[in-house]
């Protein structure tokens, strides 16, 4: 039984990382919609539907027909051997189970989608700078969209705005104010301004002229 509590969402730049995906059924079409906005997907399967050749026309995503039974251990091999993540995802236990121990034999995650494999895919929100990742581990998937829906009521277009005001702020204060316990203090101050808030519902450069204004007394401050 796997241990729950030591599962640790990291952020991967999946970039240059291949995933393979066995099944094009809801649950391969819900992973190759996620991963393929991230790294290069190739999707192995019996069958396409045309969500899959938009994806390929619009990502870096490879469609492979095949029937995994009548693969080879090696032709599977070929596939996955330079995958960073393996998802086998047919409906056929036997199979997913056969790509699973292929993988590990070259030490490749696994993200299985009847049990919790090395890998278990949360719910992400993506907000502008912001990535929320929300997982129960396997407890309850279901658990995890209803929670994505009621937290992205909350995310609202400011928190965006916000994450553009700090970054661009922390950078400033780095070569302007030596201590970092000082920069710390103002980047929350912009945080917890009410001011900076009720701006940025306005529009930006309002909120971020307001930040403006807090850093240059709070710099003077610390000059004096
Ligand atoms: C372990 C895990 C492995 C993995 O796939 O990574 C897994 C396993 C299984 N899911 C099943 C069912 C459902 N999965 C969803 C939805 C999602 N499932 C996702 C992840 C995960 N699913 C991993 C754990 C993550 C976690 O616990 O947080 C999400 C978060 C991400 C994604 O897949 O992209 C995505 C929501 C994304 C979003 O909305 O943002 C719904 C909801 C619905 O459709 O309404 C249902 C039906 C309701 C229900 O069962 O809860 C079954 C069949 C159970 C059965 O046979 O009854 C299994 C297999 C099993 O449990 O044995
Ligand atoms: N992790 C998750 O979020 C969930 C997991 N599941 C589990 O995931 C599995 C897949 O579920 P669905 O996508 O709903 O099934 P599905 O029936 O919609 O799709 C199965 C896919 O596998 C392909 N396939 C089957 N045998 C193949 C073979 N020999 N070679 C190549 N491709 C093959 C089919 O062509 C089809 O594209 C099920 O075992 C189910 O228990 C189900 C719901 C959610």
């Amino acid at each position: 039984m796997k241990d729950k509590n030591h599962f640790l969402p990291l952020l991967i730049d999946m970039s240059d990382k291949k995933v393979v995906i066995f099944g094009s059924g809801s649950v391969g079409e819900r992973k190759a919609n996620l991963f393929s906005e991230y790294a290069k997907v190739t999707v192995v399967s019996r069958s396409f539907y045309d969500i899959f050749y938009e994806l390929e026309d619009k990502y870096s995503i490879q469609l492979i027909k095949a029937d995994a039974r009548k693969l080879t251990d090696d032709e599977i091999n070929d596939v996955i051997r330079d995958a960073f993540l393996v998802i086998p995802a047919t409906n056929d236990r036997s199979i997913n189970e056969r790509i699973v121990k292929l993988s590990k034999s070259f030490g490749i995650l696994t993200n299985e989608v009847d049990a919790i494999g090395d890998v278990t895919v949360p719910a992400v929100i993506k907000r502008g700078g912001l990535t929320i990742s929300i997982s129960t581990a396997g407890s309850s998937p279901a658990f995890s969209r209803f929670t994505r829906r009621q937290v992205e009521k909350i995310i609202t277009p400011e928190f965006g705005d916000m994450i553009k005001i700090q970054d661009e702020m922390r950078t400033y204060l780095k070569s302007e104010v030596p201590d970092q316990r000082d920069r710390k203090d103002i980047l929350w101050d912009i945080l917890e301004s009410e001011e900076v808030w009720k701006g940025l519902e306005e529009s930006y450069e309002k909120g971020f002229n307001t930040a403006q204004g807090i850093v240059r007394k709070k710099i003077s401050e610390k000059v004096r």
